[in-house]
C-alpha cells in the first residue's frame, strides 16, 4: 500500500526504485525510504536527545517557549498548535529549529529564518540537533532529486530552490493518549504538510495514519534508520497536482512516542506556482501564512 524505496538504488537511477517513487508521489503521497546516509544509531541518538529535553519540567521548558518569540523556534507546549480548525489544539509538544544564517544576514528578521532558541539542557542538545539538521537536509535533497527523475524532470530541477531552505526540524513528543481526550483530541489532528517534502524519523512506535483515497486510514511505521517521506502543499501546487499532498494524523495510544520530521521547505523567494503558469506563489508567503493559521501564539 505504501511503497518502499531504496534510496541508493533511486540515486543510481534503477528503474524499480524510480517506479516505486513515482507511484508513491502520484498515488498515496507517502513512501518509506531506506538505505540512506543516516544510520539507525544516529536517529536513536537524536530521538534520545529530544526525549531528554521533553522530560524536563514544564517550568524549565517554558524558558525556551516559542510563544516568547515572534517566530517558531524553541519549545511548543501542549495545546499550542491547532492544525485542523475542526479539531481541538493538538496534545503533543514539540521543539522546532531551523537554518542558521550569519548574524549580518538581513533575512534573520523574517520569521521563517528566525534564529534558533537552544536549551542549555541537555548540554549536547544544540550540537546533536544541528548536526542532524545538516545531514538530514542532504538526504532530503537526494530524495527530491530521485523524485524529479521519477516524474520525468531533470534530476537537479529542485537544487537551486534549496540553497537557503526554510527547512524546519521538529521533535514531536506524544505522551500516552490522555484520559480526558475526546473525539476532537489528537496527538496531531488531520493535516497536510505545508512545504515540499517531509523526511520523518520515528522511534518505531506505531501512531501515524495516512488517509486513503476513497476513505479510511493506513497505519505507517518506521524503525530508526528507515524514514517515512511525504509531500506537502507547495509540492502539490508546484507540480500542478501531479505529486500529492496527503492528509495524515496521529490519534495516540498507550505508549509515548517521539517522531522527528524535517520539513524540507525551499528558499523564501521560490515561486512554487505551477511551472509554465503566469502565477506567482512565493514559498515564504505560503509558509508564513500557514504558520500564522496554526501556531496559536502567531494567530492574528
Ligand atoms: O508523528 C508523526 O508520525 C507525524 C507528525 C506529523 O505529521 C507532523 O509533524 O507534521
Ligand atoms: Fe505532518
Amino acid at each position: 500500500m505504501i511503497p518502499s524505496v531504496d534510496l541508493e538504488a533511486l540515486s543510481a537511477g534503477e528503474p524499480a526504485a524510480l517506479d516505486a517513487m513515482r507511484d508513491a508521489a502520484t498515488g498515496v503521497g507517502f513512501a518509506t525510504v531506506y538505505n540512506t546516509a543516516l544510520s539507525g544509531a544516529r536517529v536513536r541518538e537524536v530521538i534520545e536527545t529530544y526525549r531528554a529535553f521533553f522530560k524536563l519540567s514544564d517550568t524549565k521548558k517554558r524558558a525556551y517557549d516559542m510563544a516568547r518569540t515572534g517566530a517558531n523556534r524553541g519549545w511548543g507546549a501542549p495545546g499550542s498548535e491547532q492544525v485542523d480548525p475542526d479539531a481541538n489544539p493538538d496534545y503533543k509538544q514539540y521543539f522546532d529549529s531551523g537554518i542558521e544564517l550569519p548574524e549580518v544576514d538581513p533575512r534573520r528578521t523574517m520569521s521563517v529564518y528566525a534564529p534558533n532558541f537552544w536549551p542549555a539542557n541537555p548540554d549536547q542538545f544544540a550540537k546533536v540537533i544541528r548536526a542532524y539538521y545538516d545531514d538530514a537536509r542532504v538526504v532530503a535533497l537526494e530524495v527530491l532529486r530521485g523524485l524529479s527523475e521519477a516524474v520525468g524532470a531533470p534530476r537537479d530541477a529542485f537544487d537551486a530552490a534549496f540553497g537557503t531552505p526554510m527547512a524546519l526540524l521538529r521533535g514531536n513528543y506524544y505522551p500516552k493518549r490522555p484520559d480526558w481526550a475526546g473525539a476532537k483530541d489528537f496527538g496531531i489532528a488531520t493535516h497536510t504538510d505545508y512545504g515540499c517534502l517531509t523526511l520523518l524519523a520515528t522511534d518505531g512506535s506505531p501512531g501515524l495514519e495516512v488517509r486513503k483515497r476513497g476513505g479510511g486510514w493506513i497505519p505507517v511505521s518506521a524503525e530508526p534508520g528507515t524514514f517515512v517521506i511525504n509531500f506537502g502543499e507547495m509540492m502539490e501546487v508546484w507540480t500542478d497536482g501531479l505529486v500529492r499532498a496527503t492528509p495524515h494524523r496521529v490519534v495516540g495510544g498507550v505508549n509515548e512516542r517521539i517522531s522527528v520530521p524535517l520539513f524540507f521547505n525551499p528558499a523564501h523567494n521560490t515561486n512554487v506556482a505551477p511551472r509554465g503558469s503566469e502565477k506567482v506563489i512565493l514559498a515564504g508567503e505560503h509558509l508564513a501564512a500557514r504558520f500564522g493559521e496554526t501556531y496559536l501564539h502567531l494567530k492574528k
